[in-house]
């Protein structure tokens, strides 16, 4: 589709111009309020099958001009939801190397450093994510909060890649590792609201699951994603930074957004 950037005349206040469902309902993402929230005793834990790859088995690591995204086995899934639904790819949004503030959604209206999202699509209904895309129970993502502290082996499994797709379009093949160790220790406490896909064309297809509890990544590895990629291709004579690659928080309206815990 047409190019469209988080900020300029493409930017997010213009994607509904050419991206409809972007001004529409349902949007993501959003300020998680505590006043807002709905204690929901029959949440139950997020269970996800598989999540623990070989090594032997490659994914496919590239740069979207938007994000820096891994591909995920068909294998894997989370179990515990109405339907099964199989992972598709992950990646992630950030602030900038000199303000590190980039996460979509936000507590309270505090806004982490980044944020991941793990893409899932409901393999019971559809044959594959490009029929589910679009449908109101189509995709669930779960959104894991990066906050910086502590170095994050997992996080490295990434990052020690990234400089090979500096330039938008460029990809490399790199050795599968545990995802589960991506996210948080505790799967049994999140938020849980309808939203939509963060980006155009911002369909309202997505069973979102945000977990309480951020991971973190140490200062240096913030930097390394903050400061390595360029939105740009390797032969644009100008290279534009990729950072700060996160939607502003959208109105809730009247939805009800869900806590599987009591503050
Ligand atoms: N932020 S998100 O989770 O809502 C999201 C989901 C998907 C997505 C991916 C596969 C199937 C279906 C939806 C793609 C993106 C995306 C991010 C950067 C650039 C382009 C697209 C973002
Ligand atoms: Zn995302």
């Amino acid at each position: 589709g047409a190019k469209w950037t988080y900020d300029g005349p493409q930017g997010q206040d213009h994607w509904s111009q050419h991206y409809p469902y972007c001004g529409g309902a349902l949007q993501s993402p959003i300020d998680l309020k505590s006043d807002l929230l709905r204690f929901d005793p029959t949440l139950r834990p997020i269970e996800v099958q598989n999540y623990n790859l070989s090594p032997n088995e490659q994914l496919t690591l590239g740069n979207n001009g938007h994000s820096v995204q891994l591909s995920l086995s068909p294998t894997m899934s989370i179990s515990s939801l109405r339907n099964r639904y199989t992972a598709a790819q992950l990646h992630f949004h950030w602030g900038s190397p000199s303000r590190p503030a980039g996460s979509e959604h936000t507590v309270n209206s505090k806004q982490y450093a980044a944020e991941l999202h793990v893409v899932h699509y409901n393999s019971d209904k559809y044959p594959n994510i490009s029929t589910a895309v679009d449908k109101s129970d189509g995709l669930a993502v779960l959104g894991v909060l990066v906050e910086v502290g502590m170095f994050n082996p997992a996080f490295d499994h990434i990052l020690k890649f990234i400089n090979r797709i500096i330039y938008r379009d460029q990809k490399v093949k790199v050795p599968a590792f545990n995802i589960r160790a991506l996210l948080p220790t505790r799967l049994d406490e999140y938020y849980r609201y309808d939203g939509s896909l963060t980006t155009p064309p911002c369909y309202p297809s997505v069973l979102w699951t945000v977990f309480r509890n951020p991971i973190t990544v140490s200062r240096q590895q913030f930097l390394t994603l903050a400061a390595t990629l360029y939105s740009s291709n390797a032969q644009d004579s100008a290279s534009m930074s990729l950072s700060n690659n996160y939607r502003k928080t959208q109105p809730v309206d009247n939805r009800l957004v869900l806590a599987s815990f009591k503050e």
